[in-house]
């Protein structure tokens, strides 16, 4: 099947349960600070990087998209490594994966904006303040993380290719005046945004409470109302959707439509 903007629409939906799961089990962990450190050598945890100021995340993220790659994992177009190895994939059969995107604009992403966001920002309010240690196991939420969130935003590009296809020559001369502010208004929609935020807010409740057998199982009132009940807070995913995923990937989009006619 083509794409269209309802099946688009749905795969950013289905994305929404991948994100709010991996935001959960990164909750899981404490902050771990140590796992981040860039300016203290010594904190590098005497890698064979420390002498390049590689925090162990990043090693972390590094190594694990070498293997993926290798596996195939970046032949789809849906996924963009974050430290792209061009190493070629060896370990698994080729797969025919569709190609629905405009070859000079397949490769746009913002994962450099993601990374930042995420190690800065976001993190602090996912997880609470501690050292537990376990630096291996909190470092490979947070790919599961960034993967996610990666896939999602830069998604953009699909919603673009199929924006463009439906108005075809209003796009094409507001991409050829680079009107990027008539470009925004155009592939924006208030009233979908407004849902997504909800949607996602929506299932940081529902994914997010402890679920037991006694009272009521689908409602969130009493005891599991109050945000301190959620493994993530509710408002932190709302605010995640509304300050940096949605903008980003209208950024995506953008930033494609711009490439669309090269
Ligand atoms: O659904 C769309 O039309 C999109 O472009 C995606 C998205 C989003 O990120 O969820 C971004 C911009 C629109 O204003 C609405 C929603």
């Amino acid at each position: 099947a083509g794409l269209s903007l309802d099946s688009v629409r749905d795969f950013l939906t289905r994305e929404e349960d991948t994100i709010v799961f991996s935001l959960i089990e990164r909750a899981k962990h404490p902050l771990n600070t140590p796992a981040y450190y860039y300016d203290d050598p010594a904190a590098c945890f005497g890698t064979a990087d420390r002498h390049r100021n590689v925090s162990f995340a990043e090693i972390f993220v590094r190594e694990s998209e070498a293997v993926q790659a290798k596996a195939g994992r970046y032949e789809s177009q849906q996924e963009i490594p974050f430290f792209p190895s061009g190493a070629p994939f060896t370990l698994a059969p080729p797969y025919n994966f569709t190609t629905d995107l405009h070859p000079a604009a397949a490769s746009i992403n913002v994962n450099d904006a993601i990374w930042n966001i995420y190690f800065n920002q976001l993190l602090r309010l996912l997880a609470k303040e501690g050292d537990d240690g376990d630096y291996a196991a909190t470092a490979a939420s947070d790919l599961a993380c960034l993967q996610a969130l990666s896939r999602r935003i830069n998604y953009g590009r699909y919603v673009a290719e199929v924006k463009f296809r439906g108005e075809q020559q209003t796009y094409t001369a507001l991409i050829r005046s680079k009107d990027k502010d008539a470009l925004t208004k155009l592939l924006t929609f208030e009233a979908q945004e407004d849902v997504v935020k909800r949607r996602a807010e929506k299932k940081a409740k529902v994914f997010g409470q402890d679920v037991t057998l006694d009272g009521p199982t689908t409602e969130t009132s009493g005891k599991n109302s109050s945000q301190s009940s959620f493994k993530v807070a509710p408002s932190v995913v709302y605010k995640l959707y509304g300050q940096w995923v949605i903008p980003l990937t209208k950024q995506v989009e953008i930033e494609y439509l711009l490439h669309r006619l090269d």
